[in-house]
């Protein structure tokens, strides 16, 4: 499959450095993790419905066109998008590119068709890990091929569904994919976990809040355990929020350069997980208001560094970890292994590509520490992660001469990044 993020680079973008104070107002595409549940939804609703102000990213439109692989039928012609769920009867592939949503959330979907799925992805993807989703869908009834992309879902209409275990220690995903569609099972689903303790479970919540909007029963009052009861999925509209988590590298900005930014529509309740950035940029001496203009959010004159534990929040380590490169004081990140098995591993990363601009990194099996340093320039590699790139360019804020290669691909969650963040930067 093709893989635009890894293309050879000649020339990393050189990261615009904040002047002064950066003084700004920002509109943000929307959520990720809310578009792709919303469209999983729609699609296997019973009538047809509207995902409006999705988000239009690399990881959104590969799960449109995974969906419409599968007899959904998404018009993303405009801001808006419909769906009207379809039955499949013929084969089909799906391409996940990089994004964990479509290889997890997926192949349960696929399970409800009369058709052979192939899965296959990035490079890079076939090493994430999804083996524990598909051993829950061989327990649920469903005849599946392969441990890892490239796999292959022979669906045959229909899923017995019922009681299954599965070790979600190394993604909220495996969890979120068996719930989505589990209503659509005969017997529906009863999911329990057994293993380390489940990260970023605010993602969980956010697909019971999400089913449960749909009309579907959803039992989570016990510790490790969610039961989805079997029946309808009722169709509705969802209004997509800006995503919270790609506000870090903005709300960065205000940060590093003692500047004002306010990023609009900020919701007053929310399920995304970036909601935390309030929390952890207070902690890091910033001013933060959340009022009718959105989020504002106020950089200090010295900032300071923290000791988070980030196992809930792990897609914030790198733009926390930048500002922590950039902080007056010590940090220590803790309680993000898994984000190792994320769009590279994260903690290798961060360590050696801060490290390469100067700052003294100790890496742990299950976290970062950094410490004072003095940062100069150089080549931030990215690994086609969208998020080291954001952790490169708040560097570069900050530091002449920092050059981050392949910017493009922040496009898996934010269309023309580069052009956003230049904007901003003058
Ligand atoms: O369900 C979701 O939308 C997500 C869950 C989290 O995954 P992990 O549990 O693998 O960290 C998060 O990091 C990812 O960016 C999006
Ligand atoms: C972990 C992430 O993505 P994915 O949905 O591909 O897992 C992320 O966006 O930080």
């Amino acid at each position: 499959m093709t893989d635009p993020a890894r293309a050879v680079v000649e020339d990393p973008w050189p990261a615009p450095r904040a002047r002064g104070p950066v003084e700004a107002t920002v509109t943000l595409p929307g959520s990720k993790s809310l578009t792709n549940r919303a469209l999983v939804l729609a699609a296997v609703a019973d009538g047809p419905s509207v995902v409006r102000r999705a988000l239009r990213s690399r990881d959104t439109t590969l799960m449109a066109a995974a969906l419409t692989a599968l007899g959904a039928s998404v018009d993303t012609s405009g801001e808006d998008w419909r769906v009207t769920p379809g039955d499949l009867a013929g084969d089909a592939a799906v391409d996940c590119g990089l994004a964990g949503t479509v290889m997890r959330f997926v192949p349960p979907v696929a399970g409800l068709s009369s058709g052979t799925i192939a899965f296959d992805g990035d490079p890079h993807m076939r090493q994430r890990p999804v083996g524990e989703v598909l051993g829950a869908l061989r327990a649920l009834g469903i005849d599946v091929t392969g441990e890892a992309l490239p796999f292959t879902v022979r669906g045959t209409g229909s899923v017995p569904g019922g009681t299954v275990v599965v070790d979600a220690s190394a993604s909220s995903q495996f969890i979120s994919a068996l719930l989505l569609a589990g209503a659509r099972y005969d017997r529906g689903v009863d999911v329990r976990h057994d293993g380390k303790p489940v990260p970023s479970l605010p993602h969980i919540d956010m697909t019971v809040a999400m089913l449960r909007e749909h009309g579907v029963e959803v039992d989570d009052a016990d510790a490790n355990r969610w039961a989805v009861a079997p029946g309808p999925v009722r169709a509705v509209d969802h209004l997509i929020e800006p995503d919270l988590s790609n506000a870090a590298p903005f709300l960065a900005l205000a940060a590093v350069s003692g500047g004002t930014l306010t990023v609009r529509d900020w919701p007053r309740h929310t399920t995304q997980a970036g909601d935390a950035l309030r929390g952890i940029l207070a902690a890091m001496g910033c001013a933060v208001d959340l009022g009718d203009a959105g989020l504002t959010v106020t950089g200090p004159d010295r900032l300071q560094g923290v000791d988070l534990d980030l196992h809930d929040v792990g897609e914030l380590a790198p733009a926390v970890a930048a500002l922590c490169a950039l902080a007056d004081g010590p940090s220590h990140l803790r309680g993000i292994a898994h984000i190792r098995g994320h769009e590279t591993d994260r903690l290798a990363a961060l360590a050696t590509e801060l490290g390469r601009l100067g700052a003294d990194v100790t890496e742990h099996p299950d976290g970062l520490e950094l410490r004072p340093a003095a940062l100069h320039g150089g080549v931030f590699r990215t690994y086609a992660d969208h998020r080291m790139a954001h952790a490169g360019v708040v560097v570069g804020a900050a530091v002449d001469g920092v050059l981050v290669e392949d910017v493009a691909t922040t496009a898996k969650t934010f269309p023309d990044f580069a052009g956003a963040w230049a904007a901003l930067l003058g």
